[in-house]
């Protein structure tokens, strides 16, 4: 009997063992799971970070992969050109249109002699009212085109409705391409390649000064990122034997409408990441994979500040992409989860700021239109956002940029492990 307890015992005893034993390698693989979700507006930039994983920490990208990413990039091209072609009607811009042949100062006393009037709402253009560039932005909203004209809009406008009128429009072979490129298919198969006469046809319209001026007014309308890159590399691109590099896979676009997880282990510690998509119909999905979440990378598209929404051609996108980190940073479920902001796609905003005013769209704005004070300002009215006063940290971005993402995300693993 006395054997008999003892063996209980110590059964019992083992059995504890085994069950702290087991507790501890549990509570050491919860340790070493990291759960990371990438979250953000639409376009900021999520899924090319988890490209960019894939390529730094993962295995990359096979030839299975590249041949479904060739198909990506072919409908990418198509559906560039589809929507440049499409703005030219909307925007009332004439192919071969020039903007540096418009005599602005003339057109000034033309409209000072014809009495005040501004036609840019009826000639395509956003924007409505009548106050010049050097008035006070009195009734600007923020995230809205401030209140002026635009008098080399309203020269192409001009010059699209005459060339309406006198029926010269519709001849030519800009429009023979233009009939091309409307004709063609959106999509390809597995190995297909775009005909060469719509390749072509793309490559005409591209080089059009029109065009390149309806381009630079893609914030008025909907156009992916990548369209100059892949509208410059037409040859390359379309060649028939052409597979994708890790570069344009990173380039080409893709809307998210599933939550994927990828595992990557780091320096032994599982990264589990969640990409999820960004737009407004996507974000329904993602209130359950909010436990245990130990980080979070919130996606902002630092560029967007002149852009309007894809879901309701209306919203401003920074507007947008501040009202949802309010409500992300200050989620009671994340209180004590690490947060990093990244403001993503730095060299497109580097770009803007040539030529765009954040001012015209942030009136609280009054800093020079630069890229050291224009950043610090963004990301200064993310950080305002933060309820909990809880450690936020910031790093400005080049997603497409494996060599500048790289150095990102080892500090980002820094901060996680913490
Ligand atoms: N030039 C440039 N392009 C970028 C950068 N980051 C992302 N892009 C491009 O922006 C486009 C959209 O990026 P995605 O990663 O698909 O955006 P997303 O946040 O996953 O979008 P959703 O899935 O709709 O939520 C792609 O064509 C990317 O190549 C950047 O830093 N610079
Ligand atoms: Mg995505």
């Amino acid at each position: 009997m006395g054997n008999c307890v003892s063996a209980e015992a110590a059964a019992a005893a083992a059995a504890s063992k085994e069950i702290d034993k087991a507790l501890k390698l549990e509570l050491k693989a919860t340790e070493q799971n990291i759960k990371l979700l990438l979250l953000g507006a639409g376009e900021t930039g999520k899924s090319t970070v988890l490209k960019q994983i894939k390529l730094i920490h993962g295995t990359g990208y096979v030839d299975e992969d590249r041949i479904a990413y060739r198909v990506t990039i072919l409908t990418n091209i198509i559906t560039c050109a589809k929507t440049l072609l499409n703005a030219m009607e909307v925007l009332k811009i004439p192919f071969g249109f020039d903007p540096s042949t418009v005599d602005v100062a003339q057109l000034q006393v033309l409209d000072s002699m014809a009495g005040a009037d501004d036609s840019r709402s009826e000639t395509g253009s956003v924007g409505e009212g009548e106050a010049g560039e050097d008035e006070p932005k009195k009734d600007v909203v923020e995230g809205q085109l401030s209140k002026h004209d635009d008098p080399i809009a309203r020269a192409a406008a001009q010059s699209y409705l005459d060339l309406l009128n006198t029926g010269e429009t519709q001849v030519g072979p800009l429009w023979d391409a233009a009939a091309i490129i409307h004709a063609s298919p959106m999509g390809f198969g597995i190995g297909e390649p775009i005909p060469k006469n719509v390749v072509d046809a793309i490559a005409l319209i591209w080089r059009d000064s029109g065009v390149q001026y309806c381009y630079r007014r893609a914030n008025e309308y909907q156009l992916i990122d990548c369209c100059a890159v892949f509208l410059n590399d037409l040859d390359r691109l379309c060649h028939p034997t052409f597979m994708p590099t890790d570069q344009d896979i990173l380039n080409s676009r893709v809307m998210t409408t599933t939550i994927s997880e990828t595992k990557f282990k780091i320096e032994g510690i599982i990264f589990r990441v969640f990409d999820v998509g960004g737009q407004r119909s996507e974000r329904k999905k993602w209130a359950p994979y909010f436990d245990d979440i130990n980080a979070i990378i919130y996606l902002v598209a630092i560029n967007s500040y002149d852009q309007i929404c894809f879901e309701d051609n209306s919203t401003n996108r920074m507007v947008e992409s501040l009202n949802l980190f309010a409500s992300i940073c200050n989620h009671p479920m994340f209180k004590k989860t690490a947060m990093i902001i990244f403001m993503n796609k730095i060299d497109l905003f580097r770009a803007k700021l040539e030529t765009t005013l954040i001012s015209d769209y942030f009136p609280t704005y009054e800093g020079p239109n630069d890229y050291d004070n224009g950043s610090e300002y963004f990301a200064t009215r993310f950080l305002s956002l933060n309820k909990y006063e809880k450690k936020i940290y910031v790093h400005f971005t080049w997603a497409t940029d494996t060599k500048q993402i790289k150095t990102v995300l080892a500090i980002v693993n820094q901060i996680i492990l913490r």
